[in-house]
């Protein structure tokens, strides 16, 4: 048993995450830690709402309400979805809480004390306009390196490159447009990240090369362009405030840090809210995950983001955590993800193009929007998405394959044998090479599983439920039934078998659906976790005698009405 930690990219707090945000950060890490949990191991699965920003201060404006109100209900209205995605975090946080202030502000200390903070005046982009400075990601403008002409001054989402504000051809002010900006000087401060670039190489030197190729290749690429000093702070009301007793003429002018400088570090502030929850005689201890000594040294962390958030983790964290000199917990395996398109267009959030997770969940379980993700994850390249292609995959592999294989073997079993498991003959030549064929593919599913390569996970999945089909087909009991009694009930109990493994290992892509096959059959003891190579070559847990009950249609087919529907109420031209 081996203790994990897992996090996944935090979600912005400006309004619900699209299809793309879920399977590029949150639904693969909870995929993961449920696998993991089922196999005995100890998880710790942390998020939070990241809240600080420009873009919140403009969404809460909007909404007309003050910003930490504006964020307290998008935070709870985020949740409520994730809950109807079946997301189990062990906490979701808020990067505004006060454990993340206390830490960020611990951080930020200690950086100086060591030489790699350092305050600077600085020229910075002044709006008439809007009569205010403008963060760098309020400017926009023209990419020198890829011509996208709607890079923002702290990074081209195109070509992934970070950029200055002074670094755009054309710049205008995102929130009005206008172009009538100016320089002015202020102080900030920024954040050594050039001294600390030999550290950090010599870091992912060390342990980068286990990590899939997208991450690996973007940290050194950025890396090669050269690790810059970066301002941290901004000039914003809402955020972690730059603390008084280290800056205090910067703290009287109101700076707060920039919000990608305390956005990871709410991983551990999370965690310490986490702890700060436990109950009466629960231990909970958030050190033993963060700090080496306290533990969590014999910790594995992983971390699950989409491509434009590799640079973060994989070099301005890992900076930030060196720069302290205290032995924090460095990330050990970065996830990375390609997009998720929406027919080969990008997901958007202000033009509110492409499909949302709350209106996901108003069309159909969650379950049905889980396995197509995960299989279709943008893991080797950009997926897209298309209303074609997710019926497609839920009518074969969902309500096909697996859905037809659990109703039509109980409802056979019950008309002729009655509400319990039928006894028959003993186990022969067919079942034994079933079970071999089930123990190889659960052996495929597991290596998959371990090496986070999901497309490949669900390939697995689907192979064992279509095992199933492909027996059931060979043996027809709907046949063996009208000259053998004996044979076809031996045939409907290892059907039933594989129904409740099923039930077992789908569980981290279907959770929902899992549940409700698991609890078709009354078994005195059903707790299982997880189900071993000589249990899956046996098919034996269910024995004959236990009663079930036939459950409800498990995946509905998505039809030809259905499809013209989505794609009128969503727009799915190519
Ligand atoms: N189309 C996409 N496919 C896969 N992952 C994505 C996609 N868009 C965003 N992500 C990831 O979703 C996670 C949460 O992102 P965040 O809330 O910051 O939204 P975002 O990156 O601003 O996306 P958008 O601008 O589309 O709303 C991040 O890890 C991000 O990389
Ligand atoms: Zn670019």
């Amino acid at each position: 048993m081996a203790r994990h930690l897992i996090t996944s990219a935090l979600p912005y707090i400006n309004g619900i995450k699209h299809l793309g945000n879920m399977v590029g950060s949150m639904l693969p890490a909870d995929v993961y830690a449920r696998y993991l949990r089922q196999r005995g191991h100890e998880v710790l699965y942390i998020c939070a709402t990241d809240e600080h920003g420009t873009p919140a201060e403009l969404a809460a404006k909007e909404a007309g309400l003050p910003v930490d109100e504006f964020c307290a209900g998008q935070h709870d209205a985020q949740k409520a979805v994730y809950d109807g995605f079946g997301l189990e975090f062990d906490y979701f946080g808020r990067s505004s809480s006060e454990q993340n202030i206390e830490i960020t502000q611990h951080f930020a200390r200690r950086l100086k004390e060591n030489g790699f903070i350092e305050e600077r005046a600085i020229r910075q982009v002044f709006s008439l306009a809007d009569d205010r400075f403008l963060p760098d990601r309020y400017i926009v403008g023209t990419c020198p390196h890829c011509g996208y002409d709607k890079a923002r001054g702290d990074q081209c989402e195109n070509c992934t490159r970070v950029l200055d504000p002074t670094d755009l051809i054309e710049p205008r002010s995102a929130i009005s447009g206008s172009a009538d900006l100016e320089i002015r000087e202020t102080k900030h401060l920024f954040l050594l990240q050039s001294k600390l670039a030999g550290e950090v190489e010599a870091w992912i030197d060390a342990c980068g090369d286990t990590w899939p190729t997208l991450a690996s290749s973007i940290a050194r690429k950025w890396l090669t362009e050269g690790l810059h000093d970066r301002s941290i702070t901004r000039d914003l009301d809402w955020g972690v405030p730059v603390p008084a007793d280290t800056w205090p003429e910067l703290a009287a002018e109101g700076k707060v840090f920039y919000v990608w400088f305390d956005a990871p570090i709410e991983y551990i502030g999370a965690t310490k809210e986490w702890a700060d929850r436990a109950g009466a005689g629960e231990v909970r201890d958030w050190k033993s995950w963060w700090y080496e000594p306290a533990g969590a040294d014999n910790v594995r962390y992983t971390e699950f983001m989409a491509k434009d958030n590799v640079p973060f983790h994989t070099v301005m964290f890992p900076a930030t955590q060196l720069g302290t000199r205290e032995p924090w917990k460095k990330v050990d395996y970065v996830k990375a993800f390609n997009w998720l398109t929406y027919y080969g267009g990008k997901f958007s959030t202000s033009q509110r193009r492409g499909v949302f997770t709350d209106a996901a969940l108003e069309l159909l379980p969650a379950d049905y929007w889980r396995y197509f993700l995960m299989a279709n994850a943008p893991e080797s390249d950009d997926t897209s998405f298309s209303w074609e292609l997710f019926s497609s995959v839920v009518n074969k592999d969902l309500a096909d394959t697996l859905g037809n294989f659990v109703n039509r073997v109980l409802s056979f079993s019950r008309k002729r044998f009655g509400d319990t498991v039928p006894a028959g003959a003993e186990a022969g030549e067919a079942e034994r090479k079933l079970g071999g064929e089930i123990a190889g593919l659960l052996a495929e599913y597991e290596r998959h599983m371990e090496d986070l390569q999901f497309r490949k996970a669900a390939q697995a999945l689907r192979a064992l439920w279509s095992a199933g089909n492909s027996y059931l087909e060979e043996k027809a009991p709907w046949l063996e039934i009208k000259t053998d009694q004996d044979a076809a009930a031996l045939t409907l109990r290892t059907a039933m078998n594989l129904i409740h493994l099923y039930a077992v290992v789908s569980e981290p892509f279907i959770p929902a659906s899992a549940k409700a096959m698991r609890a078709a059959f009354a078994l005195a003891d059903d707790t299982a976790a997880w189900v071993t190579a000589e249990e899956a070559a046996a098919l034996a847990a269910v024995p004959a005698g236990t009663a079930f009950t036939v459950p409800p249609v498990l995946f509905a087919k998505i039809t030809e009405d259905d499809l013209a529907a989505y794609r009128e109420r969503f727009g799915g031209e190519e």
